[in-house]
């Protein structure tokens, strides 16, 4: 079998704090193949950016081991921060009196880029990010959106075969946050392996074939992210709206759908239901709890991946245990 993009075997991280102990990671194991996009998930403080500084070589561990590719992220510095690019939140360090290609070009010197070529890898970079157009503009004159993805190329000019992308959308309008979607999309076209951390369900959603949650520096589940979407037990909200008397909720449970809520208001009502499984037995008990009462609309929502975080959220916190790490 080929060597994994990221190993990461019982890693741990204990900061000290004054007098106390707060323990960042515990026994964190998991792995990613190459050319696959992973999403990181856990609530605030569950240890994802520790995790994120481990693998860059920003932060050592206390415990365990952590391999890029096969080299150690202790050990083999120079290997591990060749094959890997790193994009941390927020907006900074570029230089916003230069052009989007002028900071590229600073930033691939920094990370040891040869000249020979350069132009080309630099206009390369630019149309996967989509900053042809406005690759000579100051950047002070970018949206942030395009500030996002110029990072991004900055983080893979260097060709890393690994990307660590922390929060690349946060604070995009959707159109700037598709974009950059999409252009880490085409990066992992290109065979790079990506650990993506978002608070956006939307981008793991769109990108990530599996997902990682920590929960108090543990690993709480490694998931496919179909699994994860089966997770709040229901695969879609079927929405019905009608007037006069409502319908029986009651009548419409079964194995298969279960009655979210039912709100009446001045003569008209909102049904809401869950179905976990559609099926010719679903649609029959529908059609024979709806043939008696007025129906103004019914509208069917695939269950999103903030709804089902929410739910694996909150089982967590009661101490379940979620999909088991692989
Ligand atoms: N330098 C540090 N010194 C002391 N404690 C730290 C340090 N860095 C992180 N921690 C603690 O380690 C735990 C994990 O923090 P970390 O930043 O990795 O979480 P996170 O999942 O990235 O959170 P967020 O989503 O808020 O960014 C937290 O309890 C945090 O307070």
């Amino acid at each position: 079998m080929s060597e994994p993009a990221i190993a990461v075997e019982q890693l741990g991280r204990t900061f000290t704090d004054r007098r106390h102990e707060i323990v960042a990671l515990r026994d964190v194991s998991f792995q990613v193949g190459a050319g696959e996009i992973v999403g990181l998930l856990g609530s605030n403080g569950a240890g994802k950016t520790t995790l994120t500084k481990i693998l860059a070589t920003l932060l050592l561990p206390t415990t365990g081991t952590a391999r890029i590719f096969g080299h150690d992220v202790t050990r083999d510095l120079r290997e591990v921060r060749r094959m890997t690019g790193v994009v941390l939140g927020g907006d900074r360090g570029l230089y916003a009196k230069l052009g989007g290609r002028d900071n590229l070009r600073f930033f691939a010197m920094l990370a040891g880029v040869g000249r020979r070529g350069l132009g080309a890898k630099l206009d390369a970079a630019l149309e996967q990010v989509g900053l042809v157009g406005a690759a000579d503009r100051a950047v002070e004159t970018y949206s942030k959106g395009m500030r996002q993805r110029l990072h991004i190329a900055i983080g893979m000019i260097a060709e890393p075969r690994v990307l660590l992308l922390d929060e690349p959308t946060v604070g995009l309008d959707p159109v700037e946050a598709e974009r950059l979607r999409a252009a880490v999309a085409a990066l992992r076209d290109t065979g790079v392996s990506v650990l993506l951390t978002s608070h956006y369900l939307l981008d793991i959603e769109r990108l990530a074939s599996r997902v990682i949650i920590l929960a108090d520096g543990t690993l709480a589940a490694d998931l496919p992210v179909e699994e994860f979407a089966r997770q709040a037990g229901y695969t879609a909200t079927v929405t019905v709206r009608g007037t006069g008397s409502p319908p029986d909720g009651g009548a419409v449970s079964s194995p298969d759908i279960a009655v979210g809520s039912v709100e009446v208001t001045e003569g008209a009502w909102t049904l809401q239901l869950h179905v976990r499984d559609w099926s010719v037995g679903s649609f029959g008990l529908l059609e024979q709890a709806l043939a008696h009462v007025s129906v103004l609309d019914v509208s069917i929502e695939p269950v999103r991946l903030e709804d089902v975080y929410s739910h694996v959220a909150a089982r967590l916190a009661n101490g379940s245990q979620v999909g088991g790490p692989r």
